[in-house]
This record gives structure tokens, sequence and C-alpha cells, in this order.
């Protein structure tokens, strides 16, 4: 069989000392050895065999496990229950073909050799007898004492070249040797010392195991559903797997005939041909780490969990995938028992909450929850748990890590506004089995993944893919590097703001100040509050624009946006005067009275945008004063709202007048161009925070509305600032 030998451990009692062999296989596999040989020339057999089961267990399943020598003991153990995955023999010890005929074709067997007798005696060999070659030593080392004339990387590399067989380096391997004979094309290193002295083997296994992937492309097999739209399953595995750095394969569990809106209809292949898929690939190329998908029926689940104990491929990333974004169904219920059978096979599993409540076989209502439930799956499974918060309510979208042993990652991260998640989770996964089988520590692999996945998200919407729920942007950050200009029109960025601001201008449009300052029916006092806050605000907004104009890139912005500063001081302050005039009695209020609490807000919120020093957020945030009330006093100009605006007794006639000023309109128009020009030359980060400061101001202007009725009525404003 081929296997990953890339870092084998053998085992010595004495170096092991109070820790034990037990303890010490047990953290050296945890750190990523994939081979465990157990050698100990003075144990008697049923002491051999008492030790292979103990292994086993310890073992369970996560590498494979082999006995030097002792071809009896390894039958016996499996007579017993134990996982012994096959021998490590020397020239003298029992002959391969009996080893062979006793373990099965499935077993592996290794011969050492090293020298071109033994090459030419395993050529004799009938073929499938031996998997690999254990070749050294490398350098004299302590632990075979009877060690033959080492051979030196250069040795090594010479053997390799001529054996028709995978090679593994025996001998006096360090850590720093582990590069060099990867190289030197060794298909794995036997450490002996190095990992059975070392005061953490857990962590020193790691070091070997991160050094033995370290500048090399990772083999990534997606085991997943075809989703035509190209969002979704194999699709968006290829797609994430080259985004995260590795080579991507896909082996086919199901068609789906889907697009952004939904599933019509499912085909899935015969099991025997999906394992038929797995072999071909197994067979000729180096699987680094698998993505599982899609699993669509029991039959399918059963067929990789063969595939999987047959090739024990080195990371496992299972994403249980039961229902699409859509709400489709991709799993019948009756599979969802099954799928728990697979998570013992994963490194991870990264379910969404719904998913993890189904695993976990209890309600997940809340984060807390989900935390305990993967806790629970964690520990009863060996897998560790991602589990995902993109369905939570609200503005964050978390994730955490948790693993077998109790220990857990939160990765916060507020909730991108797309509406573009398709195929998130299928994407999610397949970067973080890159990155795992790129060598990287789980937290770390997680994390970058999730950046990734981010950019991808913030990106998505320029895609315009479908009518439904579309694609996150696999590529975006590739292309942003590589100078494919991805950069929105300003008139796409205007439309997408536009929309985005479309339930906060619903709300400003049902206000009572509103239909009320439309129908001529609003309280006098009322009034008079909003314009004593608006001149309080325009002040200080003149300001703003002021620094706007300091900060402005071009003479045109400079000039556009002092002469807006001009006009904010001087054309506003002179409207409200006439209104607060002294045959009104109330002039003096204007600038005597106390800024309300939405005022205050909408102020700060500009003075600490305007603080920042970014001319593009900077002119963002004042963007809303100009569109929103362009908007609105075009609209209440024109009597959509009701009422007789343009009738002279109407008592708010002439300040509605001013807002529906064509002078007012071709500044807006100015403002909206100057701004979505400059959002869209900025990159995707800028970008985004300019329209959370447009967003931010377009908040505060409801507020600001809501504010003056709840005032003079004396009740709470029912739009919190
Ligand atoms: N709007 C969003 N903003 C930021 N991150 C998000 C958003 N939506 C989802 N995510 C992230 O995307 C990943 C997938 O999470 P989700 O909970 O949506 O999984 P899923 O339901 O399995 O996805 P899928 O629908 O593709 O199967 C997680 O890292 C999650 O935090
Ligand atoms: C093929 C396929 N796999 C997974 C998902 C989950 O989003 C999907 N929609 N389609
Ligand atoms: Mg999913």
């Amino acid at each position: 069989m081929t296997a990953d030998l890339s870092v084998y451990l053998v085992t010595d009692a004495a170096l092991c000392g109070e820790r034990g062999v037990v303890e010490t296989v047990r953290l050296a596999v945890a750190g990523g050895v994939r081979v465990v040989q157990l050698r100990d020339k003075r144990a008697s057999d049923p002491e051999t065999v008492a030790q292979l089961v103990a292994l086993s267990e310890a073992i369970d399943g996560r590498a494979l496990l082999v006995v030097n020598d002792r071809l009896d003991a390894a039958v016996e153990a499996r007579r017993r229950g134990a996982r012994v995955d096959g021998v490590h023999l020397g020239q003298a010890d029992a002959s391969v073909l009996r080893a062979r005929e006793l373990l099965g074709p499935d077993a592996l067997i290794g011969l050492t050799a090293n020298t071109a007798e033994h090459l030419a005696a395993v050529r004799a060999l009938p073929a499938g007898t031996v998997d690999y070659l254990g070749v050294g030593v490398i350098r004299p080392t302590a632990t075979k004492p009877d060690h033959p004339e080492p051979l030196g990387v250069h040795g090594f590399a010479a053997f390799a070249a001529r054996s028709p067989l995978p090679c593994v380096a025996i001998g006096g391997v360090g850590l720093d040797d582990t590069e060099t004979l990867r190289d030197a094309g060794a298909a794995g290193i036997a450490v002996v010392s190095a990992l059975c002295a070392a005061a953490d083997p857990r962590a020193t296994a790691a070091a070997f195991r991160r050094r033995w992937l370290a500048r090399r492309t990772p083999h990534v097999l997606s085991i997943a559903g075809s989703d035509p739209s190209g969002g979704a399953g194999i699709q968006a595995d290829l797609k994430a797997i080259a985004a995260n750095g590795g080579y991507g394969m896909a082996a086919l569990t199901a068609l789906t005939a889907q697009n952004t809106q939904g599933v019509r209809a499912v085909h899935v292949p015969p099991a025997p041909f999906l394992r038929a898929q797995l072999d071909a690939v197994a067979d000729d190329i180096r699987i680094d780490g698998v993505k599982i998908g899609m699993l669509a029926d029991v039959a399918v689940i059963h067929a990789v969990a063969a595939w999987l104990d047959a090739r024990r491929p080195p990371i496992v990333v299972l994403d249980p995938v039961m229902v699409a974004t859509s709400g489709d169904r991709l799993l019948p219920p009756e599979a969802e028992r099954e799928l728990r059978g697979l998570m013992t096979r994963a490194t991870v599993v990264t379910p969404n909450l719904a998913e993890l409540a189904v695993l976990a076989g209890r309600a997940v209502t809340d984060w807390a929850d989900a935390l305990a439930a993967a806790e629970e799956l964690a520990a009863a499974t060996g897998a560790a748990v991602l589990v995902k918060g993109g369905h939570l309510p609200g503005d964050e979208s978390p994730d955490a890590l948790v693993d077998a042993a109790g220990g857990r990652t939160e990765f916060p991260g507020s909730r991108i506004p797309t509406g573009s998640t398709h195929g998130t989770g299928c994407s999610l996964s397949s970067a973080l089995a890159t990155r795992l089988a790129r060598g990287e520590e789980p937290a770390a692999a997680v994390r970058a993944a999730r950046a990734w996945l981010r950019e991808s998200l913030r990106a998505a919407d320029r895609l315009h893919v479908g009518h439904g729920c579309g694609p996150i942007h696999h590529l975006a950050g590739m292309w942003e590097r590589g100078g494919v200009d991805t950069r929105p029109a300003p008139g796409e960025v205007a439309e997408a703001w536009w929309a985005d601001t479309a339930p906060l201008r619903a709300d400003i449009d049902d206000l009572p100040f509103i239909r009320a300052l439309a129908d001529g029916t609003l309280d006098r006092d009322a009034f008079v509050f909003y314009l004593a806050q608006d001149a309080l605000y325009l002040r200080e907004y003149a300001r703003v624009l002021a620094e706007a104009a300091r900060l402005a890139p071009t003479s045109a912005e400079q000039e556009f946006w002092a002469e807006s500063a001009r006009g904010a001081i001087a054309g506003e302050l002179e409207l409200h005067a006439s209104w607060l005039s002294p045959g009104e009695g109330v002039s003096g209020a204007t600038f005597a009275a106390d800024a309300a609490p939405a005022t205050t807000a909408y102020l700060d919120h500009l003075r600490s945008v305007a603080f920042g020093g970014d001319y593009a957020e900077l002119v963002a945030a004042v963007l809303p004063c100009f569109w929103l009330y362009t908007d609105l006093g075009r609209r209440l100009h024109a009597g959509d709202f009701g009422g007789a605006p343009r009738d002279p007794a109407h008592p708010y006639a002439s300040w509605l007048e001013t807002y529906a000023d064509p002078a007012f309109e071709r500044a807006t128009a100015q403002a909206i161009d100057h701004v979505t020009t400059a959002a869209a030359r900025a990159d995707a980060g800028r970008r985004e925070r300019m329209r959370r400061a447009f967003l931010a101001s377009s908040a505060h202007e409801l507020a600001f509305f809501a504010a003056p009725l709840a005032a003079v009525e004396g009740r709470e404003s029912p739009v919190p600032v």
C-alpha cells in the first residue's frame, strides 16, 4: 500500500525513560508522527503483544503501527483486536514473503536494505511484497550498536535513486537533516533518540513535521459534490485550495443541479466509482491533506470511511455538510448518524451551528451552547471541532476551535455585510485543509484561513453572480495583489451604498416628525428644537467640512469642501436665523441651546473620523448630510408625503424650499461624485471603512430626526443614539 512515511518514529524503551513508550508515542503522534515502529529487542513475545495492544489504543488510528521483527506478535496482537498495520523486517528476520502472506495485501511491510545485493534481492521479489526500504545508517548512532558503515546523505541519495521502492532514511537522523534528506529523495525519516529522548515529544514531532513540509506545495484532495454554479462544492474547494497555496484535486461524491437560488436535483454516482476515483489519485499522487464535503448518502460515507482507513491521509478536514446555504438538504437524515463515525477519522470537523446540534445531539441556541457542544463532540470523537458562527444573529461572526483535550481558541470577527455567502463553509474547510497540510499549527491555520475568507467575502458582491445568494470572491486578494483592476466604478459604489441605507431611509420616512413636517401639523416647539439643534450641528459640521478641505488631494475638491463649509455656516445659519428671528423670540436659543444626545453623538462621530486624518473616510462620513437631505427635501417638496408644501399657508413652506434648492442638489451630486470616486480608487479595506463611516452618519441622521418630538413630549427618543 502507499503510505505517508514522512515522520517515522522507532521506539526505544530505555530512551523513553519514566514517561514510558506508550505515552511518548501518544504525544509524538499528536505532534504529527505518521508511522510508529515498536522496536524492543529484549521484550518477550507476550510482552510485545501487550505493548502492541496498548500502542494501538493510544494511536487510535491516527498513525500507522508496525512492529520490528516480531511477525508472530503482530499476528497475535491483531487476533486480540489491536490495529497493527504491518512489520519492519531486517535482512536476517522472518521472510517478507511469509509476512505478506500472514498480514494480507493491505499491510505495511518494510525491509532494511543498504547494499547493492539487498537491492538486487528486492528486485527479485514478486511485486507488492515489500512497501518500503529502511535505509541507513545515515550517521553513526548509539541506538544501533552493530550498525554498518554510515551512508551519509550522499550515500543515501545514491541508494534511493537506484531503489525501486520508497526509502526511509534511518540512523542518527536529527531535526536539521529533515529537508536535506527529503530533498535527497527520502520518502520519510526514521527517528529514534531525537523523539524518544525529547523533553516534549509532541513539540519535537511537530517540528519534524513542519520541517518535512516546509517549502513544498501541499497536494490537497477534495471529496465533495459538484456545484455547477461554481460557488460551493468542489468548484469552491479547488479555488480555495489554490488561493491558499495548495495543489487541488477533487473526487466527486455527487453532482448537484444548483445555482445561487437553490438545489434542483442531485445525482449520486455508484459508491464503487467514488472509490475508483480516490484510488486513482492515491495510487499516483502524494496526498498531504483531504477535505470532505457533501457525502450524499450512507453508501458514500462508508466508501469514504473505508478509503480513509486504507490510506490514512495525514490531514482530514471534515465539513459535515447537511443543508445548503439555500436551505436544501444535501444529506438524508438517516445518514447523519453515520457522519459521527467519520468524525473519529478527522483531524478537524467544521460544523455550523445547526450541524453541531445534530452531531452533538443537543440544542444549540447561542454561542455559549455552541462552545459547550463543541467541547463534548471533540472529547467524544478525538477530532478538533471548528464551530462556525456564521448563522448567529447579530453583528458578529465568530468561530472557535476546540481540541479533544478541551483547549479552545476563539476567533472574533464582525459580520461582513453581504448576502453573498454561498459556499463559505466549503471554502473555509478547504482553505484550512490546505494550511494544515502545509504544516501550519491549527490555530494559526484557522486564523489565516479566516483572514482569506473575510477578504473574499468583502469582495463578494463585486462578482455579480446570479440572483440569489452569490458566491464569495475566492481570488479577490490574488487579483488585487496581482494588479488585476477589480475596483468598482464610482456609480457602482453609489448604487451599493444607497441600497445599504434603504432601511434607514424607510425609518426616516416613517417618523411622525417627518410626516407632521410634511403636512404642516408639526408641533412648533418640536420644530424650533430641531432648528436649534440643527444650528448647533451645522456650526460643527462646517468645521468638519473645512477639515475635509484641508485634507483634499486636489484643488477642485479643496474648493468644493471649503465652499460647502462656507455654505453650511453662512447659508444655513442665515436661514435658521430667519426662522429663529427676534420677532419669534427664540433667536437667542440658536446658540444657547444645549446639544441634545443625538446631536452630540452625530458630531462625536464626525469629529472622530476627522481626527483620524483619512480624507476618504471623512468625506464618506459627511456625505449623508448632503444626500439624505436632498432626497428627503425633493420628496417633501414634491408632496410625496401628502400635505401641501407649496401652499404658501404651509407653516414651514420656506424651510422646505431650501432643501429642494437646485444649487443644493448640484452640490450633493458633486459630493457624491467626489466621495464615490475616492471609494472607487481605494483598496477594499479602506473602501469598507468609508462605507461604515457613511452608514454610521446615516444612522445618526435618523436619530437626529427622531429626537425633537420625543424631547418636547418628554419621552425617550424611539431611536437610541
Ligand atoms: N457575513 C459574514 N461575515 C463574516 N464572516 C462570515 C459571514 N458569514 C459567514 N461567515 C464565516 O464563514 C464561515 C462559514 O460559516 P457558516 O456558519 O456560514 O458555515 P456554513 O453554514 O457551513 O456555510 P455554507 O452555507 O457555505 O455551508 C465561518 O468562518 C463564518 O464565521
Ligand atoms: C455540492 C455542494 N456542496 C456543499 C454545499 C454547501 O454550501 C452546496 N451548496 N453544494
Ligand atoms: Mg456548510
